[in-house]
C-alpha cells in the first residue's frame, strides 16, 4: 500500500457501492468508520474493547478485527491466546469489503504474521488513513507483542503508516541499539528518527517520563515539533489510555480532520475522560480503566467539552493594535496559537459586522485545525453565524441565561466578574468560566476599575467555576498572578501583551515559557 499524501483513493468496490446507495436515496448518510485491529481485552479497560468505546462517544462507527484473545483484569494480563493469520485475515476482508472503512486502527499486532496480513488487506483495500498504535507492553509489564514483530513493523508496517503513537518505551524498542528516552529533548530526537523510518506524522507519548509535573507529548510532521502539554492527573484509573489516545485519533480522522487537530482533540478527550473517572472504583487491582462517555453522564452537560485548562494562555484580540501594527486578525490570530495561545478571543470592538463575520469565519477555521478554541466577545450573532465554540460577555452585555439558551447547551460562555455576588451569579446562570480584572491598571480598556490581586482572589474563592485573569498581565507580572495559588485560576487572558507587540509569535512564546515555569514552581 501506498502511503498517501492526504486522502487515499477508494478502492473500485467501494466507489460502486456509495455510488448505487446514493442514487438509492437522497437522504442516505455516510456515517465516519474506523476499523479496529487489535486485542480482545476482557477487563474492557484497553484493546478491542475501549476502542469502540471510544469511537462511539466520538460519533464514529467502529468495526473490530481481533488479533487475540486476552484474559485480563484490573491486576494485569492472565493469559493470551493469538487468533490464526487466516483467521484474522478472513476477518478483514469481511469489514473491509463490505463497509466503508476511512480509518484502520491498530493496536496489538502480536506475530509477523498477523501483520503480514494485515498489510496484503491493505494493499487491497486501501483506506484513507493508517494509525499505528505500536502496543508492546501491557500497562501491568505483559509482553503483548515480542521483540520479533519489531523488523517487520520497522520495514514494512511504519513506511505506511500515517501516524504511529509510541510511548516512549515503545519508541526505544522501534529504535533499538539500547536508545534512553528520558527527556523532553530525547523524545523529540526519537520522533524524528522514527519519522525517518516512513510514517508521516509521529506522536512520541511521554506519560511515562520520570520527574515530570506535566504529560508532555511529542508531535512531529517531518518539518517541525509540537510539545503537547498537559497537566499529570493523579489516579489508578490509566488502563488504555494509549488505546484511547489512538482510537480517537483514527476517529477524528474518519470525521475528516486534519492529523494535528485530530492529536490535540485526542489528547483532551484522554484528560477530561482520566479526570472525570480518577475516582471510579472499577474492580480491585492496581490499573483501572476509565470511562469514555463522561459526555453522557455528566449532570451538567453544558461542561462536558470545555477543558478549562484551555484557558491557561487566553490571547484577546484588538481591531486597533492590529491596525496599529498592520497585520490582519487572521495573521495575529495564527501567530498567537504557533506561539502557544491556548484559547482565542476575537474582540474586535471598532469592526464592521459584515468584515467581521468573515474574518471570524476564517479564525473559526484557523483554530479549528490547531484545536484550539475560538470565542467572539460581545456578538451572541457573530458567533452564532460563524460557528464559534463560544462567547464572552460582561456584566452589561447580554445575560448569561439569554446567551445560553441562544447558543445551546454545547457552547462555551464566559463571564466577567469582579465581585463575589457575580461570580455565584455566573454559576447560576451556567457560565463555564469566569474571566476577572483588571487585576493591574490597563491602557485597553477605559474606565475599567482595577481590582487587584486580592480582588482575583476574592472572585475565586467564591466560585466553583474556572477563573481566567485579565488586565494589565504580561511576561513582567504573570507569575505574580499564578502565585495567589487558587486552585481554580487556570490562566491568563492578554490583550497588548501579545497584539500591542511588533511580533506576536515571540511574545506568545516567552509568555507561555512564564506560565509554565511559574506553575512548574506551584507543584
Ligand atoms: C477573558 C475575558 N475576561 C474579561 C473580559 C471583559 O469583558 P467585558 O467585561 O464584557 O468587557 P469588554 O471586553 O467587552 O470590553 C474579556 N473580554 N475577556
Ligand atoms: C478586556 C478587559 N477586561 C478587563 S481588563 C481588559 C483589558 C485587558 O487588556 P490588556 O491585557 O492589554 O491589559
Ligand atoms: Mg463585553
Amino acid at each position: 500500500m501506498q502511503s498517501l499524501g492526504g486522502i487515499r483513493s477508494w478502492p473500485a468496490t467501494y466507489r460502486a457501492t456509495t455510488a448505487s446507495m446514493t442514487t438509492t436515496t437522497e437522504s442516505m448518510r455516510k456515517v465516519a468508520q474506523v476499523v479496529t485491529v487489535a486485542g480482545s481485552d476482557s477487563g474492557a479497560g484497553a484493546g478491542i474493547q475501549a476502542d469502540i468505546k471510544v469511537c462511539s462517544a466520538r460519533g464514529v462507527y467502529c468495526a473490530s478485527v481481533i488479533t487475540a484473545v486476552t484474559a485480563q483484569n484490573t491486576h494485569g494480563v492472565q493469559s493470551v491466546h493469538l487468533l490464526p493469520p487466516e483467521f484474522v485475515s478472513e476477518q478483514l476482508k469481511s469489514v473491509l469489503s463490505d463497509l466503508q472503512i476511512d480509518v484502520v486502527k491498530t493496536g496489538m499486532l502480536p506475530s509477523p504474521e498477523i501483520v503480514d496480513v494485515l498489510l496484503q488487506s491493505l494493499s487491497e483495500y486501501p483506506v484513507r488513513a493508517l494509525v499505528v498504535d505500536p502496543v508492546m507492553v501491557s500497562t501491568s509489564g505483559h509482553v503483548l507483542a515480542g521483540s520479533s514483530i519489531l523488523s517487520i513493523f520497522r520495514e514494512r508496517l511504519l513506511p505506511v503508516a500515517d501516524i504511529i503513537t509510541p510511548n516512549v518505551k515503545e519508541a526505544a524498542a522501534l529504535l533499538g541499539g539500547g536508545v534512553r528516552i528520558q527527556t523532553v529533548a530525547q523524545m523529540r530526537s526519537a520522533a524524528k528518527s522514527l519519522h525517518d523510518m516512513g510514517p508521516r506524522f509521529v506522536l512520541v507519548k511521554g506519560g511515562d517520563l520520570p520527574d515530570s509535573s506535566d504529560s508532555v507529548d511529542v508531535y512531529f510532521d517531518g518539518k517541525e515539533f509540537h510539545e503537547l502539554h498537559s497537566p499529570r492527573i493523579t489516579t489508578r484509573n490509566t488502563h488504555g489510555t494509549g488505546c484511547t489516545l489512538a482510537s480517537c485519533i483514527a476517529a477524528e480522522l474518519a470525521k475528516g480532520s486534519n492529523m494535528l487537530s485530530a492529536v490535540k482533540v485526542a489528547k483532551r478527550f484522554v484528560d477530561s475522560a482520566l479526570n472525570y473517572s480518577k475516582d471510579i472504583v472499577i474492580g480491585s487491582g492496581m490499573q483501572g480503566p476509565f470511562d469514555h462517555f463522561l459526555r453522557l453522564k455528566k449532570k451538567d452537560l453544558r461542561q462536558s467539552t470545555f477543558n478549562p485548562d484551555d484557558l491557561f494562555l487566553y490571547a484577546v484580540t484588538d481591531s486597533r493594535m492590529n491596525k496599529k501594527w498592520n497585520r490582519s486578525i487572521v495573521d495575529a490570530v495564527k501567530a498567537a496559537i504557533e506561539g502557544g495561545a491556548t484559547i482565542i478571543q476575537l474582540r474586535e470592538k471598532e469592526a464592521e459586522t459584515r468584515e467581521f463575520l468573515e474574518e471570524a469565519k476564517s479564525c473559526v477555521e484557523i483554530c479549528r485545525s490547531n484545536g484550539v478554541c475560538l470565542l467572539i466577545n460581545d456578538r451572541v450573532d457573530i458567533a452564532l453565524a460563524c460557528d464559534a465554540d463560544g462567547v464572552h460577555v460582561g456584566q452589561s452585555d447580554m445575560p448569561v441565561d439569554l446567551v445560553r439558551s441562544l447558543l445551546g447547551p454545547d457552547k462555551i460562555i464566559g463571564v466577567s466578574c469582579k465581585t463575589e455576588e457575580q461570580a455565584h451569579q455566573a454559576w447560576k446562570d451556567g457560565a463555564d468560566y469566569i474571566g476577572s480584572g483588571g487585576v493591574f491598571p490597563t491602557n485597553t480598556k477605559a474606565n475599567n476599575r482595577t481590582i487587584g490581586l486580592d480582588g482575583l482572589k476574592e472572585v475565586c474563592k467564591a466560585s466553583k467555576l474556572p477563573v481566567v485573569a485579565i488586565g494589565g498581565i504580561g511576561i513582567s507580572n504573570a507569575e505574580s498572578v499564578m502565585r495567589i495559588d487558587e486552585p481554580n485560576l487556570k490562566g491568563v487572558a492578554v490583550v497588548s501583551a501579545l497584539f500591542d507587540q511588533q511580533c506576536v509569535l515571540t511574545q506568545a512564546k516567552k509568555l507561555h515559557k512564564t506560565l509554565r515555569e511559574s506553575k512548574r514552581e506551584q507543584q
